[in-house]
């Protein structure tokens, strides 16, 4: 048995929670799910959208809800230790408190039923067991629709020569049924499981998708609600149940394509997979080498012959796309030649920042750009200099995070003819301000396995970040 401590270590709490009571019932409005109030809210959040981006004015909008609880399939707390060992609780923060006070949750109907299941089952498990509790600071859950579960184990210590918590991890992963990953500084480790990772099965236009999802890589928190946005990004930005004369419009703009798709920012897969069908070939870059290998695994399992997956960067996308480009090794390696590529249409789904203005350059040279954004600001800001090129047609808007401000958006853009693309002002960086309608207030040091991550905790678990931040 691991040294019990009395009180939590210095380093196992942080410092600017350690004075501040914990105030259950402000908890309660960041996990309670105030179903009479969803409506309202998801009109409130459509109307901002269609505020910000006036272009989409004469655009087809569609509304896709959430499930009002349950929907949340990623979720983060910080485990507070009280002065007896313990007593534990999960906790996280309110984003406009300045003061950061941490909230005890007690339960968190927003998250799955999977979710929900194992939160009381691991704190147990944390509060009777010393070595699993000693400067444990974070839990992670990591869910799918399907019922596969990660669940992660955040500490302040070295784990890695540790072989009693190893011993007591994975006997708590085979009770619980779940990969568990244990993380500290600089180490990670899974146990019960071949890797830190989910499996996910996503219902799109009336086939399954399977797709592995990594721990501490982007995947979308809301499973529905993802599906509703592959769905409609699928399908060209028209619901299935639309007039038929809408479908027939859909068709002739992507299902029947004989060109090729260009994504950037494709992460795992998501959209990539169901996307591949209504093209000839496709070409998906993503930053992240874990999520770019997932991306190539989650095509085998799909038997997808007509994709591939490169590990670049928009900006590294786009360079390579130039008529001047320097050759790419990660490109040759990837057996992808460009000139057999007939790029015509777009698919982005960047992270909060937007698109970066390489990304808009290339942006202005596709005849079709099918936009995803879980900002509604920095999408109406790249909507904006699309406007030059570009016409909205179809818009929509996903509430990927309910009982938050947040939520995810849509547009499809099609290319006016006879654009002289010399006339147009050169594509701008955008300035860096705190986004004050949508983005979610950030504070903390963010350190990987040490000090807590406070925002990131907040953000996650309130279900107010799309989860791009989490690592
Ligand atoms: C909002 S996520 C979308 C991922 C994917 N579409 C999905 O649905 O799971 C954004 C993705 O962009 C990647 N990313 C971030 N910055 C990037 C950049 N500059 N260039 C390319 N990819 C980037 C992230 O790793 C992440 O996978």
């Amino acid at each position: 048995m691991g040294k019990r401590k009395k009180t939590p270590s210095k380093s196992s709490q942080p410092s600017s929670i350690k004075s501040q009571a914990m105030t259950d019932a402000n908890a309660l409005k960041l996990t309670r799910c105030h179903t009479e109030e969803y409506d309202s809210q998801l009109q409130q959040k459509v109307d901002a959208v269609k505020a910000l981006i006036p272009q989409a004015k004469d655009a087809a909008w569609e509304v896709h809800a959430s499930p009002k609880t349950a929907f949340r399939l990623r979720c983060n707390f910080q485990v507070w230790h009280e002065a007896e060992g313990e007593k534990l609780h999960y906790v996280m923060y309110d984003g406009d408190n300045e003061k950061r006070t941490p909230l005890r949750v007690v339960d968190f109907p927003r998250g799955c039923a999977e979710t929900q299941r194992l939160m009381p089952l691991v704190l147990d498990a944390l509060r009777g067991d010393d070595v699993l509790r000693d400067k444990c600071h974070e839990v992670r859950f990591h869910t799918t629709l399907r019922g596969s579960s990660v669940v992660v184990l955040v500490y302040n210590r070295p784990i890695d020569n540790d072989k009693n918590w190893k011993t007591k991890a994975e006997k708590l992963a085979k009770e619980l049924k779940v990969v568990l990953v244990g993380r500290s500084s600089k180490f990670r480790i899974t146990l019960n499981g071949d890797a830190p990772r989910v499996r996910e099965k996503l219902r799109i236009a009336g086939k399954d998708v399977n797709l592995y999802q990594l721990e501490g890589e982007f995947s979308q928190p809301n499973g529905r609600v993802c599906e509703k946005m592959v769905t409609w990004a699928a399908r060209g930005g028209v619901r299935a149940s639309s007039p038929h004369n809408a479908v027939d419009a859909q068709v002739e703009r992507t299902q029947s394509s004989k060109n090729d798709l260009l994504e950037l920012y494709c992460g795992n897969g998501n959209f990539t997979i169901p996307m591949s069908r209504n093209f000839r070939k496709v070409l998906a870059t993503e930053v992240s080498k874990a999520n770019t290998e997932c991306a190539r695994e989650n095509l085998t399992a799909n038997q997808v012959k007509n994709v591939q997956f490169a590990r670049l960067n928009a900006k590294e996308t786009a360079d390579a796309l130039q008529p001047d480009a320097r050759p790419f090794k990660r490109l040759t390696e990837a057996a992808v030649d460009l000139s057999s590529l007939k790029l015509e249409t777009l698919f982005v789904d960047p992270p909060r920042a937007g698109l970066e203005p390489a990304a808009i350059g290339l942006a202005r040279s596709f005849d079709t750009v099918v936009y995803v954004s879980c900002n509604p600001e920095t999408l109406a800001d790249d909507v904006e200099q699309l406007s030059h090129t570009h016409d909205i047609t179809h818009a929509a808007v996903f509430d990927q995070f309910p009982y938050t401000r947040h939520c995810e958006a849509g547009v499809l853009l099609k290319k006016r003819s006879g654009v002289d693309l010399s006339t147009v002002p050169e594509p701008r960086a955008r300035e860096k301000k705190k986004s004050k309608r949508y983005a979610g207030k950030r504070k903390g040091k963010g350190k990987g396995g040490g000090q807590a991550k406070k925002g990131k905790v907040e953000e996650a678990a309130s279900g107010g970040d799309s989860g791009c931040a989490v690592s």
